[in-house]
């Protein structure tokens, strides 16, 4: 079988939810140019069709014809059934099927004799059984990621350590191998039953447990009798009690009403959605289900309150997204929060969106604003955060300037592109199974406290909103790969940080490029391209970053670095961590120069915004 024929037959066995996804595999063009195929030298390398609904099983059979072949990623779907008989393509470096819907025991020998294979992703399944001993045996591994799935049993021996692993929230039990000893213990987490290093429960010598397990025997047996006895006079005893309360409750229920009546709701109450009928119903329904009508609380910093405190508190309304309102509300010991309602996230049932707010709730970083607080109700979910002194970015870059709201200066601007990029480093470092951490990356969702330092909110997302919803509203659907390829990666939200540095540069909207009428819509970075000629432009940079002070150069360097995070090209587009690295340079020329103080900040701490560096060049 030629190339062309053996995908096409690959093609056959595919089901997707995404009609238009493989409309381009098709013999008029050459397989190279087809959506998901991957080809070095004129031949396929990789297929990588993410994030298309894709259900069924794969027929790796197919696939057995292309001698190039050395990648597979069909991360982001719905696919299950058995798994594919990998080690038929033994030249395979890497396979990732990530958050599929996998829900079987893997063959122990499914990996046997795949002598090259680097990298293997299966994390956010639902695989069961034993860890494959096959894949311990895997002489080149290099990277495994099998967290967030259900494997039980041993760890397998490892023939050597492996540069990067996740094994966390299984079932594993048994010591961790020696040769994973020194990895990070984060990576062993929420399995209960494993012991040894680098954890810090000690496992209990096969000695010790025999001898214990010799004598609990022992005792056991002679008191089984005495156990009998008691658990038939336990039942009797449980009987009766349970007789005499289902008799006192008739007799309640027939007195009184099932719930007294509360006062009517607060204009808040009305707002988030929460209607008289339907908060009492409520109530009703919370006798039964607690855990559904009560905040749960991700951080204990802030005391508790209920969910009738936030709505009872007289609420003011900071502005519509596209998910609903958010609400600024004082409690009655006067910590101001924001209450954030979300229409459009039913994707995850109560206990996944509950797995995934605690997963949120545990990142803790200077650039994130912490959720404290969610309220999960099926059509709605309402999010509780503190107050932001300032507002947001988009507020800053784009609403009305006043003396006590001057335009944000070349210093602050900087600072803040450093703590969102350093943010959104933490973000994939810490939420490595997203396809894009943040997802929702733009100036309203950056506040800015009292230092003017960023807090990013909104991230972390995308699992929990409804596809179509996700795709209609969510920034990373809006990036060129996403609309050329349909997908989404990391490096989207490397897109939307660009987009972020040249409307912070520029102060011009992103939206303001997009033109339904146009047949090739302009983005923001077409256009900074346009203009930009590799040297300092005035009518490129916002008139209101005011006086700088030989900053030109770093000015430059930071838009270069803009444009690059908008490379359409996503393998040629910078990571996270190269931003980051080249947002430290820019300014290392200048390091140890005390007096580099934004206005702001020297407001802050009192110090005047007299001396800063950055003066003399008024791009006014
Ligand atoms: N914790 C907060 N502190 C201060 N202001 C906030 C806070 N959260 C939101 N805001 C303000 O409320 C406005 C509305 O925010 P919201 O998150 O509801 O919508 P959005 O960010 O404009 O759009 P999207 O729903 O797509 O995220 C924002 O522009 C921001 O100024």
């Amino acid at each position: 079988l030629s190339e062309i024929d053996s995908l096409l037959k690959f093609k056959e066995s595919l089901v997707t939810g995404r009609a238009s996804a493989l409309e381009s595999w098709d013999r008029k063009n050459p397989p190279c140019k087809w959506i998901g195929v991957v080809c070095q030298k004129g031949y396929v390398w990789g297929i990588r069709l993410e994030n298309i609904k894709l259900s069924g099983s794969l027929n790796i059979d197919a696939l057995v014809g292309l001698k190039s072949l050395r990648s597979l990623s069909f991360m982001n779907n719905n696919l299950r059934g058995p798994f594919p008989e990998i080690k038929k393509l033994g030249a395979l470096k890497s396979i990732y099927l990530s958050n599929n819907q996998y829900d079987i025991e893997i063959p122990k020998d499914v990996f046997d004799g795949m002598g090259w294979l680097k990298k293997i992703h299966l994390e956010h399944n639902k695989f069961s059984g034993a860890i494959p001993v096959s894949i311990a045996k895997l002489p080149k591994l290099y990277e495994l990621r099998l967290d967030g799935n259900r494997f039980t049993g041993q760890i397998p021996e490892f023939t050597h350590e492996l540069h990067s692993l996740n094994l966390s929230n299984n079932a594993l039990e048994g010591p961790i191998p020696n040769v994973l000893s020194t990895m990070d213990q984060k990576l062993f987490e929420g399995n209960n039953g494993l012991c040894g290093k680098p954890l810090d429960t000690e496992c209990q010598s096969p000695h010790k447990i025999s001898s214990e397990h010799k004598a609990s025997s022992n005792k056991k047996s002679s008191k089984f009798l005495y156990i009998i006895a008691a658990v038939v006079a336990a039942a009797l005893a449980i009987l009766i009690i349970l007789g005499l309360i289902i008799v006192l409750c008739r007799r309640r229920r027939n007195k009184q009403p099932l719930l007294s009546p509360e006062p009517g709701p607060s204009s808040l109450q009305r707002r988030a959605g929460i209607h008289e009928s339907e908060s009492h119903s409520q109530n009703r329904i919370a006798k039964k289900m607690i855990h559904t009508t009560k905040l749960s609380f991700l951080r204990d910093d802030k005391g508790k309150f209920e969910l009738q405190d936030l709505l009872k508190a007289s609420a003011e309304i900071l502005g519509s997204g596209c998910f609903g309102a958010s609400y600024k509300t004082v409690l009655s010991n006067g910590s101001v929060m924001v209450v954030k309602r979300f229409k459009h996230m039913n994707n995850a049932g109560f206990e996944e969106f509950q797995e995934h707010m605690t997963r949120l709730g545990k990142l803790k970083h200077e650039n994130l604003l912490p959720v404290v607080a969610y309220y999960y109700k099926k059509e709605e979910k309402l999010f509780v955060s503190d107050f932001v002194e300032k507002g947001s970015l988009a507020a800053h870059l784009h609403g009305h300037k006043s003396l006590e709201n001057p335009g944000l200066d070349w210093p602050t601007r900087l600072n803040i592109v450093k703590g969102v990029a350093r943010g959104l480093l933490y973000l994939h470092n810490n939420l490595p199974s997203l396809m894009a951490p943040h997802g929702h990356l733009k100036s309203s969702n950056v506040l800015l406290n009292e230092k003017f330092e960023p807090l990013m909110t909104d991230y972390g997302l995308i699992p929990m909103i409804n596809e179509e919803s996700a795709q209609e509203l969510m920034v990373a659907y809006k990036s060129p790969e996403y609309l050329k390829q349909s997908r989404v990666t990391k490096k989207t939200d490397v897109y939307g940080l660009g987009v972020l540095i040249l409307e912070i540069l520029t102060g011009k909207l992103p939206e303001s490029f997009s033109n339904p009428d146009k047949e090739n819509e302009e983005d923001m970075a077409n256009w900074v391209r346009s203009i930009f000629k590799g040297e300092w432009t005035q009518e490129l940079f916002d008139q209101e970053m005011g006086r700088t002070n030989n900053c030109e150069a770093e000015i430059l360097k930071l838009l270069r670095i803009g444009l690059s995070c908008c490379e359409v090209d996503v393998e040629k587009r910078l990571d996270v961590r190269e931003v980051v690295e080249k947002l430290e340079d820019l300014t290392k020329e200048r390091e140890g120069d005390d007096d580099f103080y934004s206005t702001y900040a020297s407001e802050a701490d009192g110090r005047s915004s007299r001396g800063v560096s950055c003066e003399g060049i008024n791009i006014s």
